[in-house]
């Protein structure tokens, strides 16, 4: 099981969205990390098959997915940003439907549906219909879709977005329990959401893959660039020119400042050890990875 990247780039109207982008990609969750308008969407439109590369090739088992994308489909989840539900379908009937359109069977269809309704925990409410679900119910139905064909490679682009801290941590739970034997990808701008599951994280800026490693390997790259400080509160737009601050505590004494940056960003600046979200600062804004970091 093995996706591999060779140089992707999508371009669109002379505009690039994706630049370069070489990774090999096996089993577990791998997390994409990056800002809006990163190329997260473009990547995983790229890796779905619904768009085509403007040059670089992508391989599943060695098999090109342009040339070839039948091996990649047969195999493939996808939960897109933009996943739409007939609203007046109920979460089975919809289900079915989309298992109908995918070729299953009636008889196997019936089962698959009951089997992942069960394990999106939504068999008690899977006969109201879609429309009136909560987001993170909607989600759900868009993983259990996903996995109809029970596939090797799950792609889901910003699941997250629109859900409550509960839902949140339900639906990443989820995705973490399905990573044990396929290639989970997950898109995010948000760090919590791949922090417990992703054991690979990938980071996107411009289009470019800026990072690439374990969750210890991104933290060590921010090592010796995360500072401390309480400032009257007047010095935060100061520090702000000269380094990222990544949290802002209003204390008794003043502002705890926390900030990613070369050099200390006021005097007295006490260096602390970095923490996942200060590696992706610090990964967004600096531009070239240390040696090592990038797979
Ligand atoms: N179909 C398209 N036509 C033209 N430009 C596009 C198209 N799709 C994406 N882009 C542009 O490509 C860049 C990357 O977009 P993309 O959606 O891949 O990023 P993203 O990281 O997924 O961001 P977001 O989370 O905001 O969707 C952006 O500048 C976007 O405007």
């Amino acid at each position: 099981m093995q996706l591999e990247l060779n140089k992707v780039t999508k371009t669109y109207r002379g505009k690039q969205a994706v630049t370069d982008v070489s990774m090999r990609i096996g089993p577990g969750v791998l997390g994409l990390l990056g800002p809006n308008g990163a190329g997260k969407s473009s990547l995983m439109r790229i890796l779905s098959t619904i768009t085509r590369p403007t040059s670089g090739t992508v391989t599943w088992n060695g098999t090109d997915i342009v040339a070839r994308p039948e091996p990649l489909r047969r195999v493939l989840g996808y939960l897109p940003q933009d996943f739409g539900v007939y609203p007046n379908l109920s979460a089975r009937e919809f289900l079915r439907y989309l298992a109908a359109v995918k070729g299953l069977s009636t008889r196997s269809a019936k089962e698959r549906v009951d089997e992942l309704l069960e394990l999106v925990n939504l068999t008690d409410t899977g006969s109201r219909p879609v429309g009136k679900f909560s987001g993170g119910m909607r989600q759900r139905v868009g993983i259990a879709q996903a996995l109809l064909g029970d596939p090797e490679l799950l792609v889901v682009d910003e699941p997250t977005v629109g859900l409550d801290p509960e839902e949140r941590m339900r639906f990443r739970n989820l995705l973490g329990d399905l990573s044990s034997d396929r290639i989970v990808i997950l898109s995010t701008h948000i760090v919590s959401d791949i922090e417990a599951i992703a054991d690979d994280i990938a980071i996107l800026t411009a289009g470019e893959l800026r990072r690439r490693g374990t969750p210890e390997e991104l933290l060590r790259s921010a090592d010796g660039l995360v500072w401390e400080a309480i400032v009257p509160i007047d010095a935060v737009a100061d520090i702000r020119q000269r380094a990222t601050i990544t949290r802002t505590v209003r204390t008794s004494q003043g502002v705890r400042v926390r900030a990613v940056a070369h050099t200390p960003p006021v005097p007295g600046a006490r260096p602390v050890e970095p923490d996942l979200e200060d590696a992706y600062v610090s990964a967004v804004h600096t531009p070239i990875a240390p040696a090592g970091v990038t797979r």
